[in-house]
């Protein structure tokens, strides 16, 4: 994945086209995590790259709104991007596509990157790892990179191109190649908090990633 081998160290992406509702937002300060969404936050803290998933209503945006809280909230050195314009100010980022700069982003990864390393917003940051030089004293952990992503693929699938008015299937984030290098196991959340029916909860056990 692009993302992982650039700069800044941290990123966030909001995979889902969620809205948020005013209720949540109020009411937010007041909740608590709870134990699963704690395991996602620990993990997280401890610097291991995660992706979380969940059906509606099981606390994704309340806990990576959370995430990006005890990270320190947004900076050169933490990303903070959604699939959808919406879903991005629903955590404070920006699109995916804007934040990188790198327009639809149908080019060929080669070219993504060169447009995401050229622009004056991250030369600061690329200037300070030049000067690192002495590559062999530099602290391992420098370099790693957490990657933290949130979201529902049973929600809103990738907007499909079209070639000669023929609609190309999309492909999913996990069909990428790098999808397993970079994150690994899914975990899942399980409680669903706005459904008052707790029947209706039952969908997100027949759809637990394995
Ligand atoms: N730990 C919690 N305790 C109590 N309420 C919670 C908790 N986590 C989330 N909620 C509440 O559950 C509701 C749904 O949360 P949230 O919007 O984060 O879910 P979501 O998984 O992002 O949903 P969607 O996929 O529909 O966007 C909100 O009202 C939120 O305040």
């Amino acid at each position: 994945m692009l993302l992982r081998v650039l700069q800044p160290r941290r990123y966030i992406v909001n995979i889902s086209g969620g809205i948020p509702n005013t209720e949540q937002i109020k009411t937010e300060t007041t909740v608590t995590l709870s134990d699963e969404q704690r395991d996602v936050l620990r993990r997280i803290i401890q610097g291991k790259s995660t992706f979380f998933s969940g059906s509606a209503g099981t606390g994704k945006s309340v806990l990576l709104r959370e995430i990006i809280n005890q990270l320190g909230g947004a900076s050169q050195r933490l990303g903070i991007t959604a699939s959808t314009g919406i879903a991005a100010i629903n955590i404070g980022g920006a699109t995916l596509h804007s934040w990188a700069g790198i327009g639809i982003g149908a080019e060929s990864a080669k070219k993504l990157a060169g447009m995401f390393l050229g622009q004056p917003k991250f030369e600061k940051v690329l200037e300070r790892w030049r000067r690192l030089d002495t590559v062999s004293m530099v602290d391992g952990a420098l370099f790693d990179k957490l990657l933290v992503l949130s979201g529902d693929f049973f929600q809103l699938p990738p907007v499909p191109n079209r070639q000669d008015n023929v609609i190309i299937p999309p492909t999913f984030a996990f069909d990428s190649k790098t999808w397993n290098a970079c994150i690994g196991n899914p975990i899942t959340l399980t409680r669903v908090f706005r459904q008052k029916d707790q029947g209706f909860s039952i969908q997100s056990e027949l759809f637990l990633f394995s």
